[in-house]
Order: C-alpha cells, then sequence, then structure tokens
C-alpha cells in the first residue's frame, strides 16, 4: 500500500513536470520572454522536482527501516518538501486536516515524523508509543514561543508584556529547569501555571462548578421558556450563549456581564475570526477581527476599574473563593500577582482575555453538541433520561448533585467522552527547552516543537472499537466507552487488542455497565497530556457533564432539521462548531412529563 501511495505519488510528479514544461514551452512561443530567463526558470524548476522525489524516495525508505528497527533513539524521519526553506508551509496553511493526516500516518499507521516548516523542523508526534512517552516527560512543557504567539495574536499582549514571557526559560514547576537561570519573581511560567492548578483543581473547582450550575439555571429561566413549544432558530446558538454566559460568570463574576451586556455576543463574534488571527493576517489586510478583539479587552479594563472601586476583603463569599466583583480567588490572585509583577491593566486584560477565551471556546460547543446527539436520536435521549432520573427523580435532586455522582453515571459519561473523541481536533504543543528529551526510539531535540493534533489518535480505528464496524470511528456512538459485563465486544478499545492495553481489568464493577477510559493514554487525548495538559480539564468535565443532564431532565426539544455537520475551518483550535444553523423548538418538562 505504501509502495503504491509511492508510485502514485511519483507519477503524479512526472505527471506535473511535464505539463509545467509544456506550458513554459508554449509561454515562451507566445510571450515574448528571454530565452536565458525560461532555461534558468526551468532549471529551478528540474532542480526542485528532482530534489522533491529524492526527497519522497528516501522518507519511504527511511520510513519502513525507523518503524521496524528498535535500535537506540534517533530522530524521526524527515518529511518531504517542494520548496526548500518554506518546507510545508503552503499545503499546512491551506489544507491543515489533510496534511496533518499524511504527514502523521503511513501505511495505515499512525506515525512520528519530522516536517520542515519555515527552516525549522516540527515533530509532528502520533504514533500511541511515543505520546505515551510524551505523557511521562519530566521536562516538556508548552513553549513559550506557543504561548507568545497566542497573547499577541490572539489576544493582544503589548511588545513590553510579551517581553517578560520571552525571558522566562525556567518551565511551569515549583523547581526551576536545570540551565535556566530567571530570578523567582520573573518566573512567570511557573506563576501563571500555579495558580491555575491551585484554583482549578483543588477545592476551588468544586465552588467555581456550584457557581457555575447556579448561573446556568438563571439564564434558562430568564429565557422564560414554559411547557409550551418555543421556536428557537438555532439551538446551538441559543445553547452556546448561555453556557458560555455561565461559565464565564463561574470565573469572573457578575459584574464583567452585567457592565459589559454584549460581552458574550461579542466573544462569540471574536470567536468566529479567531482562525484569522492564528493564521496571522496584518491589521491593514483584516481589520475586522483586531476591532473586536480590542473591543473586548476594552470591557475587561473598564470592569477592572468598577471592581477595583468596590471590591473589599468582606465581599468574599463564605466558601472564601466567589465575590460579586472579581468573581473568584482565581482572579483576584491574578491581578495581585501579575500587577506585583509589573502588568499594566493592557497586560492584565490580554491575559485574562486568554483565559475567558480557553475556558470556553471547547467547552461551550462540546456541550452544544453533545446535546444534539442526544435530541436528534430518541433511543438514546429516553435512555438517557432513564440513567438521569433513576439516580435523581427531581430536578431540584439533580440540581444538589455533585460532581462526584454525576460521574457515575456511564451513559452521560460516555457521552461527554464520545463527544470529545469526535469532535476536538486539537493540536497541542510541548518542547524541552534546555535538553533533549528521549521519547522511546525518538528524540525530540532540544528547543524544538513537538505536536500533536488530536484528531488522528480519536480516530484510529486500528485502536478504537467499532464492534466491528458497526459503529465506524467517524461516527457517533453513544456507547463506546461503556464496558457491559456480558458483552466482550463492549468497550473502548478493540476486543483483540484489549488484554493487552487494559492492565488493570474493569470487571472491578461487578455486574454494572460502567464508564472506562482504562488503557486509552495516547489514544484519548483531548486535553493534551503530560506536564502541558488543559489545566481546565475538571471544571469543564463537571460543566459538560452538569449541563447535558440539566438540559435532558428540564427541556423537551425537537430539532427540525436531521443535518449535524461539523465544520473543518477551526481544524487544530479545538471542537468543531456545526457548519449550519440548527432550528428547534423547546419547551420546559414539567413533573407530569417525567
Ligand atoms: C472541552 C473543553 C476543553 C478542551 C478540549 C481543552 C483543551 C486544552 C488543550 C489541548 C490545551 C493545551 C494547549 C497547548 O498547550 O498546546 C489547553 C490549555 C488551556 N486550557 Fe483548556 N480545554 C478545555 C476546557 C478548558 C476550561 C474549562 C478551562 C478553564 C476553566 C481551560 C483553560 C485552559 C488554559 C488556561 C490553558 C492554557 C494553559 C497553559 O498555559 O499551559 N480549558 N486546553
Amino acid at each position: 500500500m505504501a509502495l503504491l501511495d509511492e508510485c502514485l505519488a511519483l507519477a503524479r510528479v512526472a505527471g506535473f513536470y511535464y505539463i509545467t514544461r509544456k506550458l513554459i514551452a508554449i509561454g515562451l512561443a507566445t510571450a515574448n520572454v528571454s530565452f536565458t530567463t525560461l532555461a534558468v526558470a526551468l532549471s529551478c524548476i528540474n532542480a526542485l522536482l528532482l530534489n522533491y522525489v529524492w526527497e519522497r524516495r528516501s522518507y519511504g525508505r527511511s520510513r519502513r527501516t525507523h518503524d521496524e528497527s528498535d535500535q537506540g533513539p534517533r530522530l524521526p524521519p524527515r518529511y518531504p518538501c517542494m520548496i526548500p526553506f518554506l518546507g510545508n508551509v503552503i499545503p499546512f496553511l491551506a489544507d491543515s486536516a489533510n496534511s496533518i493526516r499524511k504527514a502523521g500516518s503511513y501505511a495505515g499507521n499512525l506515525v512520528t515524523t519530522r516536517v520542515p516548516f519555515l527552516g525549522k523542523d516540527v515533530y509532528l508526534i502520533h504514533d500511541r508509543e511515543t505520546i505515551r512517552k510524551v505523557i511521562k516527560h519530566q521536562t516538556l512543557s508548552s513553549p513559550m514561543d506557543l504561548y507568545i504567539f497566542s497573547l499577541k495574536y490572539m489576544f493582544g499582549m503589548p511588545k513590553r508584556g510579551l517581553d517578560a514571557y520571552r525571558k522566562d526559560d525556567s518551565g511551569p514547576l515549583s523547581k526551576p529547569y536545570h540551565g535556566s537561570n530567571v530570578a523567582p519573581q520573573d518566573r512567570i511560567d511557573y506563576m501563571l501555571h500555579e495558580n491555575f492548578i491551585r484554583q482549578w483543581s483543588g477545592p476551588h473547582h468544586s465552588t467555581t462548578t456550584q457557581r457555575f450550575k447556579r448561573a446556568l439555571v438563571a439564564r434558562f429561566d430568564s429565557v422564560g421558556l414554559d411547557n409550551q413549544w418555543e421556536p428557537v432558530d438555532d439551538l446551538y446558538d441559543m445553547m452556546a450563549k448561555r453556557v458560555s454566559a455561565a461559565l464565564t460568570e463561574s470565573i469572573f463574576g457578575p459584574s464583567l456581564l452585567r457592565l459589559n451586556p454584549n460581552f458574550i455576543d461579542d466573544l462569540w463574534k471574536y470567536d468566529d475570526v479567531v482562525p484569522y488571527l492564528v493564521r496571522g493576517f496584518p491589521r491593514w489586510l483584516m481589520p475586522a477581527p483586531y476591532r473586536i478583539r480590542d473591543q473586548l479587552r476594552g470591557q475587561i479594563e473598564k470592569w477592572y476599574a468598577y471592581a477595583r472601586e468596590n471590591f473589599t476583603a468582606d465581599s468574599i463569599e463564605a466558601d472564601g473563593d466567589g465575590d460579586p466583583y472579581w468573581g473568584s480567588e482565581f482572579v483576584r490572585h491574578f491581578q495581585k500577582m501579575l500587577s506585583e509583577s509589573g502588568h499594566d491593566d493592557a497586560m492584565l486584560s490580554a491575559q485574562d482575555f486568554g483565559t475567558i477565551w480557553a475556558a470556553g471556546s471547547n467547552t461551550v460547543p462540546s456541550v452544544s453538541i453533545a446535546c444534539l446527539h442526544i435530541f436528534r436520536d430518541p433511543v438514546l435521549l429516553q435512555r438517557l433520561r432513564s440513567e438521569i432520573d433513576e439516580a435523581f427523580p427531581t430536578a431540584e435532586s439533580l440540581a444538589s448533585a455533585s460532581h462526584q455522582q454525576l460521574q457515575k453515571l456511564p451513559l452521560l459519561c460516555s457521552i461527554f467522552a464520545e463527544t470529545l473523541r469526535l469532535h476536538t481536533k486539537v493540536f497541542f504543543g510541548f518542547s524541552s527547552p534546555h535538553e533533549d528529551a528521549i521519547l522511546g526510539r525518538y528524540q525530540l531535540p532540544k528547543a524544538q516543537l513537538g505536536l500533536w493534533n488530536s484528531d488522528l489518535p480519536h480516530n484510529d480505528d486500528t485502536f478504537w472499537n467499532t464492534k466491528g464496524g458497526q459503529h465506524p470511528i467517524k461516527m457517533f456512538w453513544a456507547d463506546r466507552f461503556i464496558v457491559y459485563p456480558n458483552d466482550p465486544e463492549s468497550g473502548p478499545i478493540r476486543a483483540d487488542l484489549r488484554k493487552r492495553e487494559v492492565k488493570v481489568a474493569d470487571e472491578k464493577n461487578g455486574s454494572k455497565p460502567a464508564f472506562t477510559t482504562e488503557g486509552l493514554d495516547g489514544a484519548w487525548v483531548p486535553y493534551g497530556a503530560g506536564i502541558p495538559i488543559c489545566p481546565g480539564r475538571l471544571i469543564s468535565k463537571n460543566v459538560i457533564l452538569h449541563t447535558t443532564a440539566f438540559m435532558v431532565k428540564n427541556f423537551d426539544v425537537e430539532l427540525l432539521t436531521n443535518r449535524l455537520e461539523i465544520s473543518n475551518w477551526r481544524y487544530g483550535l479545538g471542537v468543531g462548531r456545526p457548519a449550519h444553523v440548527v432550528p428547534a423548538r423547546i419547551k420546559r418538562r414539567t413533573e407530569k412529563d417525567g
């Protein structure tokens, strides 16, 4: 198969070469081009094509020898490119999805590849074995360059702010990296991560979830739905805006949104133009994305002034976390810590804007799309309702349920995991700034960029269970992550690989169906993995489980379209968005309906 692919590619290059020569000859005949100019142009094209043919052949050869040999760690095979220096920039920017899939697999298997890109090599790591090494590696962290890129292009951090980030190569852990020499007060990477982890993994992740639940109920109450059907132009948009407002409020408090009533609408307008900012379109060429970004930062700065004026220590709620002005200890701590380290309001607002967007940009579409999958399938809806009703007979008992209780519902959890498996196509970057990282049979040289896209491991049908093709990997299967005790063919991993991959038997769950992610390290990676893993994942899971259960318990929804297509336009930025509106009608359920 690989050989056939290679032959076809060579045939295509030969065809292209022949046609180009013919076209140039015709061009010469019709236009008045000097023979010397043409000869030079032809020689360059010849050289590029021959070089490309050569590179393809050596890639195929080294791929076969690398993948079959178990010699010590080495650089992964180098992916061919047509134009030296530029490398694969043009195909990767023009069609990221297709290019990543091609470079990340060979002969039907996921592989690790070195891809030339703008004079550097990017290490695309997609085979499970190497991903598992990345997860355990202690010197890998989010590359500061990527962080600076997003702060600059996506969130508008001023140059004076970026310099502080540029100077820090000490890493995100309490102990600075060996070889780094950064003063403790300049360890911005560590300060940020320590706050992320302290606030979103410890007890405050529960208080944040409680605030989210209250805000969600209030957002849906304010729509004024009762037990009569109401038309909705776009159910996705209707849900997304409400979940987004509740999530933003749970971390940043109610004042930000009260002072800026258009904040959430503007945030989602901004979200639509993020792909342009990420591609680096300059302001003079495309001013609109920059305008909306600046407006949002202005709204954040207006909120700072109000919160500073009104907040006192007495405003902090009894749980020691929430307050009506700054919203949470997370924000109060950032304000204090970053101001002390020299951040002014423009720098702070870029940082906060980044966090607001990071929190909602994947969580909100995930939960909205999960609900679309559920409401378009009456059998699934009924099964999920029974599961929820059995555990929480009334709306009140669900409202007061803890996230630990929700995590005991196998179908709900499986829908969460399957939605993220199918729809998260996120790039996850990492590097080892001071020393080479040895990742099993491959080596990631010091300070080089390692990258994977969750799309590839999430769609590897040599690994995932499709029940012999009944539930194709590109389709949503609500039960994919459930092990049924009397069905040896169930569970997320293909039955023939299961024994090898699952070390701790999930039979521990006895005779009941159980949700499992056992054995999925390196295969299910929506939040990334290892040290640079998403710090908001626990909150995100709580929000998705709670909102899904809340919608199913409290509302009847009839979708007025069968379409559910997810656009590829944001490939690499996270969870996709529907490519179309989803008209529906909705009504509140009463106790009688239950
Ligand atoms: C389905 C939901 C989510 C997904 C799929 C997701 C995925 C990710 C991934 C893959 C990264 C790492 C990117 C990289 O370093 O290359 C990341 C980073 C981050 N996420 Fe999430 N995330 C989600 C929800 C959240 C939530 C709810 C929050 C906040 C409460 C959050 C906050 C962040 C932050 C602040 C970072 C940057 C961390 C850093 O500087 O290293 N995320 N997320």
